[in-house]
Formats: structure tokens, sequence, C-alpha cells
């Protein structure tokens, strides 16, 4: 299935919900095996374009294609789709093996076959020995694998996860965000992932499209999406923007325009301390620390340009000095970056 042909098309879909324009003229092709993520904002229809591709909802105008077949007007039922909600709606009063079975009971698939689904379902979210249970007795983190394991049963080409692990506390989060990678290897199909967590989005796609209000911003690796953000908002939104628009600009990155610079990309240097050369093609900046946040394996600073306008530059915590940073507050100091890492936006 990883042939790379595409498993979700969607055709300048447009939702509107009375006044609300919660999808607006989206075009999108996602490809077969690929771990797509959608990630924006709350309220910029990432939620709408998955129920649209799952069928719970049909769009006001343009066409959703499954497979390269047209199913803007078919039922969720008839869609080779399955969706793993948030709240995982478990049934409660079913063993975890029976609410895995369940969906293969109502297609009527033999009892043996069922068997073997279910456990082979279980055995890819490792929770094989506690088929038995009732959700009640599981944790978050369980509960959220027989989620997983009841969409998988049904071997849907196309998984749709609508912040699966939203409702997860963060070490959980970070668990299941590999469980979830090597679930995704193994079955081998499609990923549709929806998530207003920039760090979960990268870590965890191949692509990602950014949602703004209804529209799409830019859609690509993690790498291109974080390294060659196409707008402001991207900048800002996935990663810290460090933006400066028009004269400000033009003093510091030598044109006018919005320019951004990613804060790690930036070196900080107090007067006195030992100089790196700089290069023919870096650029450089004087300012003062306005502020130093001291984040244990990083320190973040903000400086004040002397020529107007703020960036953060962030600080490996190498040698254990930053713990004491924030007596650097007011200290002059020099940012340095080559200028590949100078990044122009059009807006
Ligand atoms: N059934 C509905 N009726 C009216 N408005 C709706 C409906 N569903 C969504 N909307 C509106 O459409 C817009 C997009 O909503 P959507 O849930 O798709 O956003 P989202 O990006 O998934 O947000 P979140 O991360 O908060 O879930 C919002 O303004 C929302 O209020």
């Amino acid at each position: 299935m990883t042939d790379g042909g595409t498993a979700v098309g969607l055709r300048a879909v447009t939702m509107r919900f009375a006044a609300v324009t919660a999808v607006d003229g989206i075009s999108l092709d996602i490809r077969a095996g690929e771990f797509f993520s959608m990630l924006g904002p709350s309220g910029s229809g990432k939620t709408t374009v998955l129920r649209l591709i799952a069928g719970f909802e049909e769009p006001s105008s343009g066409q959703v294609l499954l497979n390269g077949r047209d199913v803007t007007r078919t039922a969720p039922f008839d869609r080779d789709v399955n969706t793993v909600f948030q709240d995982y709606a478990l049934f409660p009063h079913m063993s975890v093996r029976q609410n895995v079975e369940y969906g293969l009971k109502v297609k009527r698939v033999p009892r043996t076959e069922r068997a073997q689904r279910a456990a082979a379902a279980l055995d890819t979210v490792r929770l094989a020995g506690l088929a038995e249970r009732r959700p009640g007795e599981l944790s978050g983190g369980q509960r959220q694998r027989v989620a997983l394991a009841r969409a998988l049963v049904n071997r849907p080409p196309v998984l749709l996860l609508d912040e699966p692990l939203g409702a997860l506390d963060l070490k959980l989060r970070l668990e299941m965000q590999s469980e979830l990678k090597r679930i995704h290897r193994e079955a081998g199909i499609t990923f549709v992932f929806v998530t207003h967590d920039q760090d979960e989005a990268l870590t965890m796609s191949d692509r990602i499209a950014v949602f703004n209000a209804g529209r799409i911003e830019q859609v690509g690796t993690p790498a291109e999406v974080y390294e060659r953000p196409a707008s402001s908002f991207v900048a800002g939104f996935v990663g810290t923007a460090n933006l400066l628009r028009g004269e400000e600009a033009a003093r510091v990155f030598g044109s006018p325009g919005s320019w951004a610079v990613r804060p790690e990309k930036i070196r900080l240097t107090r007067p006195g301390e030992p100089q790196e050369p700089v290069g023919p093609d870096e650029l450089q900046a004087v300012g003062r620390i306005t502020d130093v946040v001291y984040a244990g394996a990083q320190t973040r600073f903000a400086v004040g340009l002397e020529s107007g306008g703020r960036l953060l530059a962030l600080r490996a915590n190498l040698d254990g000095h930053d713990a004491d940073a924030a007596r650097l507050l007011g200290s002059p100091v020099t940012l340095t970056w080559h200028r590949d890492h100078s990044i122009a936006l059009p807006d």
C-alpha cells in the first residue's frame, strides 16, 4: 500500500455551517501509506475536514475522493476508512476483546476469523494480555490502544485519527506517539492525523498540512514546514517565528519585507567571550538581553536590537553556567547567524 498513489483527495472542498465557513476551498492529495498530519489552531477546520473524509459531513461544494473514487455522497459505512476519536468511545460493559471484535460481528465475519483478527489487532497494540478486562479497568493509554485495535481490526486502507492522544498526560502522550509510529509502520496503511500540537506533528508525520481559518497555508515535510515556512502564520505556528518586518527587517536582513530566523540558529555572544570568526555569509545584529528564561536543557534569551525589534536566541546549557543566566539581564550581546537561515516571508 505504500505505492505512493493517492489515498485521499479533496477537490475545492468548502463546508459552510450557517454563517461560518469552516472549510474554505481546500484541495489536497494524501498519498497511500503516508503519515499525514493536519495541524492548526482550534477552529481552523481540521476536524471538519476529517469528518468530510469519514463521511459524517457532506461538503457544501467540492469533491472527496478515496482511492480515486468520488465518495462525496457516499455514506460513512460504505467508505474504506475508520476513525479513532479522542474520547475512545468504547463500550464499557464489554471486554477489550469484545470491543475489538464488535465491528466484525456487525459485519457478520465468522467467529473463528473474528477471534483471529481481534487477537492480531490486540497484538499490534500490545494488549494481548488484557483482552478479558473491561475498559474501566484500563489506563488512559491502554484505552487508547483498544480504540486503535478496534479500528485496525477492520484493516482499513485509511485510518483517521482525531487528536487521539489529546486526553493523555505528557509522558503517556510521548510514549503513545512512538507506539503510533510503530503501528503505522507495521500496518502499512495511510494515517490522517489531526493535532493542534506542533511538536507532535513535527515528530510523527511524513507530511503536514498547516491549517489557518479554513484554508491550508502550507503542505510539506516537517523539515520543509519548519525550515522554509511559506507564510508568517506558518512560521509563527510551527516553532518560534522571530519575525521582523519593514524597516526593522531591512536594517538586520539587508532588505525590507518580512523576515524570520529560528532562535536555535542564532549564536549569542557577549563582549569578552571567545568569538568564533564571523564568516562572509553571516549576518549580525547587536542588542541587549531583555529577558532570560532558564529551561533546563537550554536557555532562552530575548534580545532587544539596537536597530529596533526583538529576536529570541536559544543557547544549549552545555556547561551548566546558564543556571544563573538571569544575571545577564541588560547585558549587551551580539547575535550571529548564517544567511541561509534567514527566511524571507511573502507576507
Ligand atoms: N456542526 C457545526 N455547526 C456549526 N459550526 C461548526 C460545526 N462544526 C464546526 N463548526 C465551526 O467550524 C469551524 C471549524 O471547526 P473545526 O472543529 O473543524 O476546527 P478544528 O480546527 O478541528 O478545531 P479544534 O482543534 O478545536 O477541534 C469552527 O468555527 C467551528 O465552530
